[in-house]
């Protein structure tokens, strides 16, 4: 009998990856914070279900580019892009889309747990019912369930989901942040760093939830962490003085990358 092992299979479904549709497009991709230009015509593509890292020297332009994914930069004065991004078959940066209802479908979870400074409860159904996602108490209990599940933490506070947000501990305020950017049934989640204030086994919790999640969303994650970005990973883009120097399957960037500036980021000699 042909019994394939886990890894095994893993390895499969890596090396089906360039079978994978895309989520989201990015064309040429240029920002700008006033005269300074960050990024320039980054071409890179988002893969569906899959977690995306990307890495490179402090200042290259990794949250640059993940925050233009859900126009964040709009929230920053002077800044402008250029290029087109895509979310499936929209143009996000259309003047006719609605840029709350963009930022329900790519949500956010930031370097530093940001709990509103309320109750467990209403930090998760704060979205769902902004965006009309439930019809009775009932239904919003169950989201707030749902994504408490899906964000590992409903065993932990289901006995005090009135209790307030920021009397939880590092790791488990940002799975309550994870929890509320689920909330809202996003499809993709931008990661900025999730995991620098947290100690090492928080880390490990949110790490494994990220490989959780992946099953239901596509995720991007911005790491400065290179063990980060392989442990949990299939795709690896790296950054360098704001361009995109090489995108791959995670395995080949870390073994055997394409662009010689990867391997001396990875062996260390910069950054
Ligand atoms: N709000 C801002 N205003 C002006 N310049 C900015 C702003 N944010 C970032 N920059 C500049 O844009 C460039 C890219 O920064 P960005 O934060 O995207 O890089 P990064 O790779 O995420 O860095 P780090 O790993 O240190 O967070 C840097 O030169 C940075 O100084």
């Amino acid at each position: 009998m042909n019994m394939l092992t886990e890894a095994a299979v893993e390895k499969a479904l890596d090396q089906k990856m360039s079978n994978v549709p895309y989520k989201m497009i990015g064309q040429d991709v240029s920002v700008y914070y006033g005269e300074k230009r960050a990024l320039f015509d980054v071409n890179l593509n988002i893969r569906e279900n899959t977690v995306t890292a990307l890495i490179g020297p402090s200042g290259c332009g990794k949250s640059t580019f993940l925050r233009s994914l859900n126009r964040m930069n709009d929230t920053i004065d002077g800044c402008r892009v250029t290029g087109k991004i895509t979310l499936d078959t929209d143009d996000i940066y259309d003047p006719d889309i609605d840029v709350v209802e963009l930022r329900a479908r790519v949500g956010m979870v930031f370097q530093k747990p940001n709990p509103f400074p309320k109750t467990i409860y209403e930090n998760v159904s704060y979205g769902p019912r902004i965006h009309g996602l439930a019809k009775s108490k009932a239904d919003l209990d169950q989201i707030v369930e749902t994504s408490l599940q899906r964000a590992g933490l409903w065993n932990e506070v289901k006995d005090r989901v009135h209790e307030s947000g920021t009397g939880l501990f590092g790791g488990q305020q940002q799975g309550l942040c994870i929890a509320r950017a689920v909330a809202v049934s996003p499809e993709v989640i931008l990661m900025d760093e999730p995991c620098s204030a947290l100690d090492p086994i928080a880390t490990a919790k949110v790490e494994e939830l990220i490989h959780e999640l992946r099953e239901n969303y596509t995720i991007v994650i911005v790491t400065h962490s290179m063990q980060q970005a392989a442990r949990v990973s299939q795709r690896t883009a790296m950054f360098h003085l704001g361009n995109l120097v090489e995108e791959n399957d995670t395995d080949k960037m870390f073994t055997n990358p394409d662009d010689p500036r990867t391997q001396d980021y990875i062996m260390g000699r910069f950054g």
